[in-house]
């Protein structure tokens, strides 16, 4: 029997019942970032599917990053951007810079498309209501502790108004930046940030959204994505990646250690990526799992 594109539209719908029942009231954080968030076509989508999974009786949170466009803002005023393990050194001047541009301008490009659908997004930095306190962080390089500016390592994480939000109907949309108690304030990986958050919510989901369709086994080889591992074989894998691979999967081995039962890399380049996640089937993307 040939099926109607109605019936093929239920089926659909349908498909998604057992994992609306499954994740009915659940905690999420997205993590929204880089190179996923380039395309206005996409930020769209993406704000229609926190709005979705919202309606859905999920609870979704977003931390956000924004590099290139740090990057771009940095460019035109002339400061060189450096990465060093991946992170960003991050001088007192471009400090101010990440702060304008997460805080002043990425945070309130999503605030503004997500509330196109109704009155849900709140905009929040990391500095607000003690969310994250950091402390200055060091790389390591070839074993050696290197100075990389006001990057910040996050020590602790009250949640408390990320829940009141939530508990309100509200969808919190979080940038990477912390405070000190030393006074300052720190430039943090948005990756690292949103596990910290997922591990202090109790979520039941981390989804890291990036530009590639997951883990490559064999990087920079792109035929093989690995679609499932645990946070034993992760571990294993950690020394052997690259780039800003490193982050990532550091942020779901953290929150799968943490008591997330859930972390996953997706592709933020496919429309509504994060909808195929939790409603199929199929899944997309690297998921790793405890164990
Ligand atoms: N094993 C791997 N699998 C997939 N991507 C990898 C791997 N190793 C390094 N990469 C690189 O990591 C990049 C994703 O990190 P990054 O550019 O920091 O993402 P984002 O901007 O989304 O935060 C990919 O575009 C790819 O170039
Ligand atoms: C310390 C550090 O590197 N911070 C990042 C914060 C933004 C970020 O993480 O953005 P993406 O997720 O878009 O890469 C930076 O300055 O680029």
């Amino acid at each position: 029997m040939r099926l109607t594109t109605a019936q093929t539209k239920a089926g659909a719908l349908i498909e998604a019942l057992p994992w609306l029942t499954r994740f009915h009231g659940a905690t999420v954080v997205i993590k929204y970032g880089g190179n996923a968030m380039i395309d206005d076509a996409l930020k769209s989508g993406f704000a229609e599917d926190i709005v979705f999974l919202h309606h859905a009786g999920l609870r979704p949170v977003v931390v956000h990053g924004g590099g290139p466009q740090i990057s771009s803002a940095l460019d035109r005023l002339g400061i060189e951007s450096t990465f060093t393990a991946g992170l960003r050194v991050t001088t007192p001047e471009a400090m101010q810079v990440v702060r304008m541009v997460l805080t002043g301008q990425v945070n309130r490009d999503i605030v503004g498309l997500v509330n196109r659908h109704g009155p849900f997004a709140v905009g929040m930095s990391g500095e607000d209501a003690r969310l994250f306190t950091a402390v200055r962080k060091h790389a390591v390089v070839d074993g050696e502790p290197v100075d990389i500016g006001q990057v910040g390592e996050i020590v602790k994480v009250d949640p408390g108004a990320v829940g009141a939000l939530i508990d309100n109907g509200r969808i919190p949309i979080v940038s990477s930046v912390a405070r000190g108690d030393d006074g300052e304030i720190y430039n943090v990986n948005a990756d690292t940030a949103a596990a910290a958050l997922a591990v202090a919510l109790e979520a039941h989901k981390l989804i890291v959204l990036t530009d590639v369709e997951g883990l490559y086994a064999n990087w920079p080889d792109d035929s093989e994505v690995i679609d499932l591992l645990t946070a034993d074989e992760l571990a294993t894998l950690m020394p052997t990646l690259s780039s800003g691979m490193v982050p990532k999967m550091e942020a779901c081995l953290t929150a799968v250690k943490g008591g997330v039962p859930q972390a996953h890399v997706l592709d933020g380049r496919v429309p509504h990526s994060l909808l195929l996640e939790i409603f199929t089937n199929e899944g997309i993307g690297t998921m790793v799992m405890p164990g």
